[in-house]
């Protein structure tokens, strides 16, 4: 089966003054349905590994792999498509637009794979539906609870059906109890056979992986 994800010597030094080498050698390969945790101490480079996998950063150096693609190949619009249709992000602050309803912040994640609105609405409603938000589709986030919100970001992560759900922190704004809620749903998204990611500094939360990696100044252990 084809790997989701392969990078191969992955190197990132920000040019500073000083320069900083903040990634290293990072040789990291990930299979379908996995969920992946990655941790690691304050600075020791997670943020900028998250963005060398989102295609929001190139590597200094080395190659990556996403779904099959060489992304090195790629100019910053393809990137950008690929970004759009094969990845899906959930952040610790939600990011959702304030002046859409749920249903609407899910749609509008479709833009990249460009369905005509009907089918962009009617597959906002199953997301929705698959995070058990159906009732609430017409809310505004600020009418949302923090769990309610961050069920939305996921619905819309996961309305591209993308390779690869990268989370940073996903619970980080959310008290225990609704932080596992979320967690049990990206347990259920991995059971669909979505493959998972998530950056996170909480042991509890990593655990919820069926793998974790550790990094530390810049290297993967
Ligand atoms: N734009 C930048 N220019 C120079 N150095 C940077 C830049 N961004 C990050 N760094 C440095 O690169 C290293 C890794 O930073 P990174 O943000 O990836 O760590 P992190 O593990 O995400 O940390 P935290 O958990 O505190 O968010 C750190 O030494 C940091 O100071």
């Amino acid at each position: 089966m084809t790997a989701v994800l392969r990078l191969k010597g992955i190197g990132v030094t920000y040019p500073g003054p000083p320069p900083v080498c903040a990634l290293q050698s990072v040789d990291l390969t990930v299979e379908p349905a996995e969920h992946l945790s990655i941790v690691g101490p304050s600075g020791s480079g997670k943020s900028t590994l998250l963005n060398v996998i989102g295609l929001l950063d190139r590597p200094t150096t080395g190659s990556y792999e996403l779904d099959g693609v060489d992304t090195s190949q790629l100019g910053e619009a393809d990137r950008a498509a690929l970004r759009g249709s094969r990845i899906g992000f959930v952040f610790q602050a939600f990011h959702l637009l304030a002046h859409r309803t749920a249903l609407e912040n899910v749609a509008l994640a479709q833009l990249y794979t460009g369905p005509p609105a009907a089918a962009r609405r009617e597959a906002a409603r199953v997301a929705l539906d698959q995070v058990g938000l159906t009732h609430r589709s017409m809310a505004l986030p600020t009418q949302l609870s923090g769990g309610e919100r961050q069920r939305v970001a996921i619905a819309r992560a996961l309305v591209n059906e993308p390779a690869l759900l990268l989370c940073d922190e996903p619970t980080g704004n959310l008290d225990s109890g609704t932080a596992d809620a979320v967690l049990a749903l990206l347990d259920a998204v991995r059971d669909k056979g979505f493959t998972i990611i998530t950056i996170t500094h909480d042991p509890l939360v990593a655990r919820r992986g069926t793998r974790t990696v550790t990094i530390r100044d810049g290297k993967l252990q």
